[in-house]
């Protein structure tokens, strides 16, 4: 544990009201379900930096078949090579079966000792919100409210159902920046968004989750996706995962293709000043990749992107300055208890120490569950 140093009042009335929150969701995981991932998390899905691929592994014969021949062809040639590769395989393995409980460490001690530089950030208020983004969430409000109506409100990316949109005034990004780079300045341990990105920051171990993004989700951004994406569990979206990504030349520069743990997407650009690093678009996951159309947006600072978490995207590379994008994952558990999107098969459903990937067990949905310990 890193020391605390949290004497001024504003402090620790920060830091108490932290405390509050984080007993009220060890008290909601008490009462209520144990958070649940799929048993692909810990085979599935596992990222190759130096070949840019993502693999599956369940055993060394399954995995030499699958990806032989196109590690050899990407310079994996060597019996030590790919010694190396199986080694990478296990480390990200182990280091995912670790994940919840050292994530559960961090926020405890960062809700302890963190000092923020910017606290009313914390608590989501309307002044943070653009005028254009409030007018659309009263649009999907009103009782007309349509899809035709809707898109009306948003700016439409060619027809692959992908909308840009105002959602925070740009003084807000700024501030929000500034929190973040007075987080990373401090001591204390910080977990990062996932293997693809090396440098962001995981909004729940800071503790925006409760009284911040819950809300964005919830209030404002559900009704609007209820609106476009109806069958992709727009309507019934139940829990999310926040966290910020940052690009710079010294750090990661892009980010490979990929689809996301969500239903849908919300991923909005928070600044600074870069050139390039568009977000690109290719088709859904079904597609095959020779028939996949391409598109890209370009950010704007303040604007967001909602998309389906299916949806297969990345980011192309920045060439100057740095880029910072706040990221939100929203699960539907209606859905995902059905087919996990990381595996697209029925969920096996796995006990875990951390947030779980948003799924729930329900006796109508009568998905299988496992201790972990089984799996282990
Ligand atoms: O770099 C970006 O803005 C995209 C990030 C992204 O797609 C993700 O983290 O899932
Ligand atoms: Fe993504």
């Amino acid at each position: 544990m890193s020391n605390c140093d949290v004497t001024p009042l504003k402090v620790h009335q920060y830091c108490h009201l932290n405390r509050l929150f984080a007993c009220a969701l060890d008290m909601t995981m008490a009462v209520g379900q144990p958070p649940y991932t799929c048993a692909c998390f810990y085979t599935d899905n596992i990222f190759l930096e130096n070949f840019h691929l993502h693999v599956r592994y369940t055993d060394e014969q399954q995995f030499r078949r699958d990806y032989g021949k196109v590690l050899h062809r990407q310079g994996c040639q060597t019996p030590g090579q790919l010694r190396q590769v199986l080694e990478t395989i296990e480390k990200e393995v182990q280091r995912r079966k670790k994940l919840g409980e050292e994530s559960r460490k961090r926020r405890t001690e960062i809700s302890l000792c963190y000092k923020p530089r910017h606290p009313e950030l914390y608590v989501l208020q309307e002044s943070f919100l653009a005028g254009e983004f409030l007018a659309a969430v009263k649009y999907s409000k009103s009782p007309q409210a349509n899809l035709e109506g809707m898109v009306q409100h948003l700016h439409s990316i060619t027809d692959k159902r992908i909308y840009q949109l105002p959602v925070f005034l740009p003084g807000f990004c700024t501030k929000l920046i500034e929190e973040l780079e007075n987080f990373e300045k401090s001591e204390l341990p910080k977990g990062r968004p996932n293997t693809m990105n090396n440098y962001g920051i995981l909004l729940n171990e800071l503790g925006f989750v409760d009284t911040f993004t819950a809300a964005l989700c919830e209030k404002y951004v559900k009704p609007i996706a209820s609106l476009l994406y109806p069958d992709w569990g727009g309507g019934c979206l139940d829990s999310h995962r926040a966290f910020v990504v940052k690009y710079s030349l010294q750090e990661d520069l892009d980010l490979s293709g990929h689809y996301d743990n969500a239903e849908i997407t919300l991923n909005v650009c928070l600044g600074k000043v870069f050139a390039d690093g568009n977000l690109y678009f290719s088709d859904m996951r079904e597609v095959p990749v020779n028939e996949r159309k391409y598109a890209e947006v370009k950010h704007i600072i303040g604007q967001g992107v909602l998309h389906r978490g299916q949806h297969i995207h990345g980011a192309l590379p920045i060439t100057s300055g740095e880029r910072w994008n706040l990221i939100i994952w929203m699960r539907a558990s209606q859905y995902r208890n059905k087919l996990c999107p990381m595996c697209n098969k029925e969920p096996l459903l796995i006990e875990t120490l951390g947030d779980g990937d948003g799924f729930t067990s329900t006796r109508e949905d009568k998905a299988e569950t496992v201790n972990i310990c089984s799996l282990i």
